[in-house]
């Protein structure tokens, strides 16, 4: 499983780019509004400074004719490595199949069901979003219905990946990492909870303090060799 970062704070995605293995950014309508800035600056600093990778940018285009418009414009704007985020109704299907045969990097989104999971598929996605905790928060179950879509899509032999979305806590993403689902988008919230375990803060600290303790003046390999 790889890691995407579900924001668009840009001092939030420096953080995190500088501390965890990260391969990209995902966007939204709403993360944009959230981080209350210009949307298209916004995204042309991420841009820059992700560089190559993985840039999700959603579309907000109701019909199939406006999205194709729509998609090819973020497509020029933002480079080849610009995944276009289509939710997954009737008319988002009939563009994911016309951006299709053009080579556009097509992220089927708003996935709550596996139906609309194997049809984006069929359809040409690169990647599927299923939305984890929004199923959640319906009463059934997010993880399950990811794991499905990841055996329909196996089973069917499609270059279809999963992108898990929507978390809330790190439970559900490891879940879904014992799965080897592709890829999963995490905000900075579920990203900070990752490693906040107190335990290791003190195993660390007891391993300073004993080595400490065989030469006040040398508390580092570096103060051995360097
Ligand atoms: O339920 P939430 O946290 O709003 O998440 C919706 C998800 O859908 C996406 O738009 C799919 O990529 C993500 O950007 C986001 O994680």
């Amino acid at each position: 499983m790889h890691l995407l970062i579900d924001d668009a704070n840009i001092e939030n995605i420096k953080y995190l780019y500088n501390y965890y293995p990260v391969c990209g950014v995902t966007t939204n309508p709403s993360i944009l509004f959230k981080n209350n800035k210009n949307p298209l600056e916004t995204l042309e600093e991420i841009r820059e400074f992700i560089r190559e990778d993985e840039l999700h940018i959603q579309v907000l285009s109701d019909d199939a004719e406006n999205i194709v418009k729509e998609a090819r414009i973020l497509k020029e704007k933002f480079g080849s490595n610009t995944f276009i985020k289509i939710p997954t109704n009737k008319e988002g299907l009939k563009a994911i199949k016309k951006l299709k045969s053009e080579q556009t990097n097509i992220t089927a989104t708003a996935i709550y069901s596996p139906t609309q999971a194997f049809l984006a598929s069929l359809a040409g996605a690169d990647y599927v979003a299923p939305y984890v905790n929004r199923i959640d928060n319906l009463g059934y179950d997010g993880v399950e219905t990811t794991i499905k879509i990841q055996n329909i899509l196996e089973k069917n032999q499609t270059d279809t990946k999963v992108l898990a979305a929507s978390f809330k806590n790190t439970n559900q993403v490891l879940k879904l990492a014992e799965y080897g689902i592709s890829i999963a988008t995490c905000s900075y919230e579920v990203f900070g909870k990752f490693i906040e375990d107190n335990n290791v803060n003190k195993a660390v600290e007891d391993f300073v303090n004993d080595f400490k303790a065989i030469d006040k003046d040398r508390r580092t390999w570096t103060d051995y060799l360097g």
